[in-house]
């Protein structure tokens, strides 16, 4: 992956507000500009709650196999109908989650110059984006992000902690701290998530493990300024994640909503539980068993929302590819081979994820196989 980082600190007022997301001065306008206004179908509003089953974790921790078995249960159902679930007693300390949410108001609140000097560059995903307004030029999203990696193999040099000294010095260092602290409580809860998986799908329940070990991960701070008009924007638009866990925390606004039952239904935050989506990667790592759902973040006129994304990724050259056991039951195997190198690049170059990732990237690298036989 692309780990370069922008350095534009030596742009003026003036020029930092022509290209980028300023959220102080946007709040301002009168109107959302054009470029933020989306399809009609796309913002309609959420009509119910959805109920997204609960699952406790606290009893497959202790090892206890009937509170496995009920996790297991739940988590089979809730993955082939929409995928998306909801984790409490998950091992996550609430006040870790607290210390991010006060680091990443720290970072949101500096000056839009001092955030656009760690701006994402080109195909990288890593840095600050406002409103993704340098890759895109409509449908933008109301948000603003913080995205820096996570890989658990150098203990000697943790990589958060090394992206926020190197990116913005001493003044964010107890924010490496307390960020690399929380990714690697997300990536060890990613991977017990995963043996539950590898359960409830009927395979070995380290099956998935070695093909994540190693792998980087995604983590993302989302920032939503409240909006004027939030009935024509959005602050990420529907999509599906192309990753393949999603592990997120919503503060007390509450925003996310899921396609599910054909309409839109939002999720209630609940703020010791963390919210679990199957990405595209695990719908093929299922054979397409398990579902990613279409999902999205709608903003609020008098409130800002914050919410913190870990995207669990496997190794970025593995092959990702559905358990032989799975595809002999199935009968047909769903989705070529790639690896999470090849998606990732399709969604950074060529493809802004939505509702048919998946789909638009299988035929993808088909063809490009194809070009290169
Ligand atoms: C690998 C990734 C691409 C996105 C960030 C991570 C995982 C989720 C993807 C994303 C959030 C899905 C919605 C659209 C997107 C463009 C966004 O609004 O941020 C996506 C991310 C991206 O391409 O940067
Ligand atoms: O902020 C949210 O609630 C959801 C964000 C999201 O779906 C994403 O970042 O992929
Ligand atoms: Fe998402």
């Amino acid at each position: 992956m692309n780990s370069g980082f922008c350095m534009v600190s030596s742009l003026n007022h003036q020029e930092v507000q022509s290209r980028f997301f300023d959220p102080s001065w946007l709040k301002m306008q009168p109107h959302v500009p054009m470029s933020f206004v989306w399809p009609k179908e796309c913002v309609v509003d959420a009509n119910e709650e959805f109920q997204a089953p609960m699952v406790d974790l606290g009893g497959f921790f202790r090892g206890d196999e009937e509170a496995t078995n009920v996790a297991v249960k739940l988590i089979r159902k809730a993955c082939s109908t929409h995928g998306f679930f909801q984790v409490i007693n998950h091992g996550v300390d609430p006040l870790l989650i607290g210390e991010a949410y006060e680091q990443m108001d720290a970072f949101f609140k500096l000056p839009i110059n001092r955030k656009v000097s760690i701006h994402k560059t080109p195909g990288s995903v890593w840095g600050y984006s406002g409103a993704h307004a340098d890759r895109f030029s409509s449908k933008l999203p109301w948000k603003e992000t913080l995205s820096f990696p996570f890989h658990d193999n150098n203990t000697l040099d943790p990589v958060v902690t090394s992206f926020f000294n190197s990116t913005l010095g001493q003044d964010f260092e107890q924010a490496g701290v307390v960020f690399q602290k929380y990714c690697e409580s997300m990536k060890e809860l990613g991977m017990k998530l995963l043996e539950l998986l590898a359960i409830s799908l009927g395979v070995d329940r380290l099956h998935y493990k070695e093909l994540f070990e190693d792998g980087c991960s995604v983590m993302r701070c989302n920032f939503y300024p409240s909006c004027q008009q939030p009935s024509l924007a959005l602050g990420t638009g529907p999509h599906c994640d192309p990753t393949s866990l999603t592990i997120l925390h919503q503060d007390q606004v509450g925003g996310l909503d899921v396609f599910a039952d054909n309409t839109w239904q939002t999720v209630p935050p609940r703020p010791r539980a963390l919210v679990v989506n199957i990405g595209d990667t695990f719908t093929a790592l299922s054979n397409g068993r398990y579902k990613s759902c279409l999902h999205r973040a709608v903003v609020n006129k008098y409130k800002e929302r914050r919410s913190l994304a870990f995207f669990l990724c496997p190794k970025e050259d593995k092959v990702v590819r559905a358990p032989e056991d799975i595809v002999r039951r199935d009968g047909t195997k769903q989705y070529p081979d790639f690896t999470w190198s090849n998606l990732l690049e399709f969604t950074q170059k060529y493809y802004r994820s939505d509702e048919a990732t998946l789909q638009n990237f299988t035929k993808w690298l088909l063809s490009s196989k194809q070009q290169t036989l």
